[in-house]
């Protein structure tokens, strides 16, 4: 089911929680709304699934108007991070709930019932759990649970705030591939809300980035990161330096580093951004920086070098091999090239909205 957001305004008092937000997310798609922590994410989805309404704006669902619906009759299956499993019920009756509560005349038979559950339960991988009490299983099996049960309506539009957001990171992996599968399977629309942004990226077949009440970029996972619209999306997804800079002559110069020749308009102040691993270290002993630490973590290493400039410190990740060789030590005077670099458009310091991309040549 498609679902289209119209300008969707939501004020608490005077606080705009969502300030005139227009997406359109298509049938079928697998979305992720991402952003820091008040952003407006779970407010979105809340109004969404009906529980919360909009002071402007409007929804559709298929086409049609769905403000108007009842939050039980929009055809939507909600998953919180909190699983609120009803403890005094097994994993089967947790499951089968939300068809034997229906009215009699849209109730399945109860042999349908059971057939409906065990064929989630295994969808969800817990055929063998089907007895137990929720106390008896670990959170991410809960999580499972409360998925097929949200799933035992049929929604067609399945939305899930922060649904491992409890879970350690392994176990949310393992389920994050899972929920993809699933999602590929079942072939319906689902958004998911997170503050993960590597969740998002790994998972979503779009990312919608938020921030105070407002979408600032909306793209595929690479878009977003080889293209981010705004300094908030480049900050926020993956580290990034953020150097005193300027455009002149129509190119990009940062202090104490050397960028490749990029064409940008304009002549002004600007804050270029260049990410840890768009950056070469060259010994030089004449430099003006020098590596203050050297982490090897995995297969990567990350650098500290400090340069005596506005610039200050600079953050540097490299294959852990081109670190490790003796090449590079701690104290050591070294040469900062960069691969790649941005600015916006329209901004001294940060605030402009117009991406300036700037591929290197
Ligand atoms: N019922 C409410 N009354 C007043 N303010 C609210 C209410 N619900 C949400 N807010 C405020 O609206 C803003 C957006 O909240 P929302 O829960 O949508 O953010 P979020 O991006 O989901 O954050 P988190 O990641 O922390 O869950 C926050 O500043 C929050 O304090």
């Amino acid at each position: 089911m498609s679902i289209d957001i119209v300008g969707i305004a939501k004020n608490f008092g005077r606080f705009a929680a969502l300030d005139d937000i227009h997406l359109r997310v298509a049938d079928g798609e697998l979305l992720a709304l991402l952003g820091p922590s008040g952003s407006g994410k779970t407010t979105l989805l809340r109004i969404i699934a009906g529980l919360e309404w909009p002071d402007g704006g409007e929804l559709r669902m298929h086409g049609s108007n769905a403000l108007g619906v009842r939050a039980s009759e929009r055809g939507v299956g909600f998953v919180f991070q909190h699983y609120a499993l009803f403890r005094h019920m097994t994993v089967s009756d947790n499951v089968a709930f939300g068809l034997q509560v229906r009215p009699r005349a849209t109730r399945p038979g109860k042999a349908d019932i059971a057939a409906r559950v065990r064929e989630l339960l295994r969808l969800v991988q817990l055929e063998a759990l089907v007895d137990r009490y929720p106390d008896q299983l670990s959170g991410g099996q809960r999580q499972r649970v409360a998925l097929a049960r949200a799933l035992a309506v049929e929604p067609r539009v399945l939305l899930l705030d922060e649904p491992f957001g409890a879970l350690d990171a392994k176990v949310r992996k393992e389920l994050r591939r899972w929920l993809r599968r699933l999602h590929d399977e079942l072939g319906m629309t689902t958004i998911f809300v997170t503050h993960d942004q590597e969740e998002a990226l790994e998972l979503a077949d779009r990312v919608v980035v938020m921030s105070q009440g407002r979408i600032e970029q909306v793209g595929r996972p690479h878009e977003l990161y080889d293209q981010p619209a705004t300094p908030f999306v480049q900050r926020f997804l993956g580290s990034v330096n953020a150097l005193p800079g300027r455009v002149e002559a129509g190119r990009i110069i940062a202090e104490g580093i050397e960028l490749p020749r990029i064409a940008v308009p304009g002549e002004t102040e600007a804050t270029v951004f260049v990410r840890p691993q768009e950056i070469d270290v060259v010994p030089d002993a004449d430099a003006p920086g020098h590596i203050r630490f050297i982490w090897l973590v995995g297969p990567v290493a990350r650098l500290e070098v400090e340069l005596q400039s506005p610039a200050g410190i600079i953050e540097i990740e490299l294959p852990r091999e081109v670190a490790s060789a003796g090449r590079l030590a701690v104290g050591q005077r070294v040469r900062l090239t960069a691969r790649q670099a941005r600015v916006f458009g329209g901004q001294g310091g940060g605030a402009g909205r117009d991406p300036v991309p700037a591929p290197a040549a």
